[in-house]
């Protein structure tokens, strides 16, 4: 009997989201993996959709925007006054993806030098990292690079997925916004994360970005679901932050074993 409240209507995703900029795209495939589309039309997606939940977390220097971001997504409310976190936070959503129940656990980090030691004991386990800085504070974004690499010495960085995210975009005019665009998109290309740009204030690209993080840890989830079960076959390895060329490659050359 499933005891859980349905799953909002706002909240179900049929179609896979978008990137923001090609360039500094994950994938930059139009849907969902065919394979899981197929898992999902068959019901074969085995943990997910029942007891796993995805663990999420935010970091990025104090004051860019991390507990905005969440709070904008997650109750649609933006506080313009300034509350450090202390230590973490973390919000639950429920989502439907073709089909399926999927949850995320999104963890608030506090950026603070003096509370960065108890947040970084939560970094463990993460299946994605959004990497915030402020689009009007170049120095946050060159700090990005160091928060990336502290959330990797607590996860494998072969299967996690990267976001790097411009906060604060209702501050900047369109020509300051472009020049810090660029850097910005080198750094994520460095990085190999996916860039977004948002305003928590005015909800720019929030909810899109994170139907995007959504469908994207589902969608690897999906396909290590099926890689452990052993459906997939030797030589058919996707990995999703790899190169988008070799991506979605071999599984397409191949017949596929369930529905066209
Ligand atoms: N104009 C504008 N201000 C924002 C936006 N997002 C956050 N702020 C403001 O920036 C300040 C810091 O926001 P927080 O979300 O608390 O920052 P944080 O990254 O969680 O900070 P720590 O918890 O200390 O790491 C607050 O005063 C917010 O109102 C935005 O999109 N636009
Ligand atoms: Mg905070």
């Amino acid at each position: 009997m499933n005891i859980l409240a349905p799953v909002r209507r706002d909240r179900v995703l049929t179609e896979l989201p978008q990137y923001l900029r090609k360039e500094a795209a994950l994938h930059v495939h139009k849907d969902f993996h065919p394979r899981v589309t197929c898992a999902c039309q068959e019901h074969r997606t085995g943990t997910v959709g029942r007891f796993k939940i995805s663990k999420v977390i935010v970091v990025g220097d104090l004051s860019v925007g991390k507990t905005c971001l969440i709070n904008r997504f997650c109750k649609d409310t933006f506080d313009k006054n300034y509350k450090a976190t202390i230590g973490v936070d973390f919000e639950m959503e429920r989502f439907e993806v073709l089909g399926v129940p999927f949850s995320l656990q999104l963890w608030d980090t506090a950026g603070q030098e003096r509370f960065k030691c108890i947040a970084s004991t939560y970094y463990r386990g993460a299946q994605a990292i959004i990497i915030v800085f402020n689009l009007n504070d170049v120095t946050s974004l060159e700090h990005t690079k160091q928060w990336l690499a502290d959330a990797l010495k607590e996860n494998d960085p072969s299967s996690v997925l990267l976001f790097l995210v411009g906060s604060k975009k209702d501050l900047s005019t369109p020509a300051q916004y472009m020049l810090m665009e660029k850097d910005a998109l080198k750094v994520a290309q460095e990085m190999k994360a996916e860039y977004w740009a948002v305003s928590s204030l005015t909800g720019e690209n929030v909810r899109e970005f994170f139907f995007r993080v959504t469908a994207l840890t589902f969608e690897a989830n999906v396909l290590a679901e099926l890689e452990k079960s052993g459906s997939r076959r030797i030589g058919d390895v996707i990995r999703i932050n790899s190169d988008d060329s070799n991506l979605y490659l071999t599984a397409s050359k191949k017949k596929p074993m369930c529905c066209p």
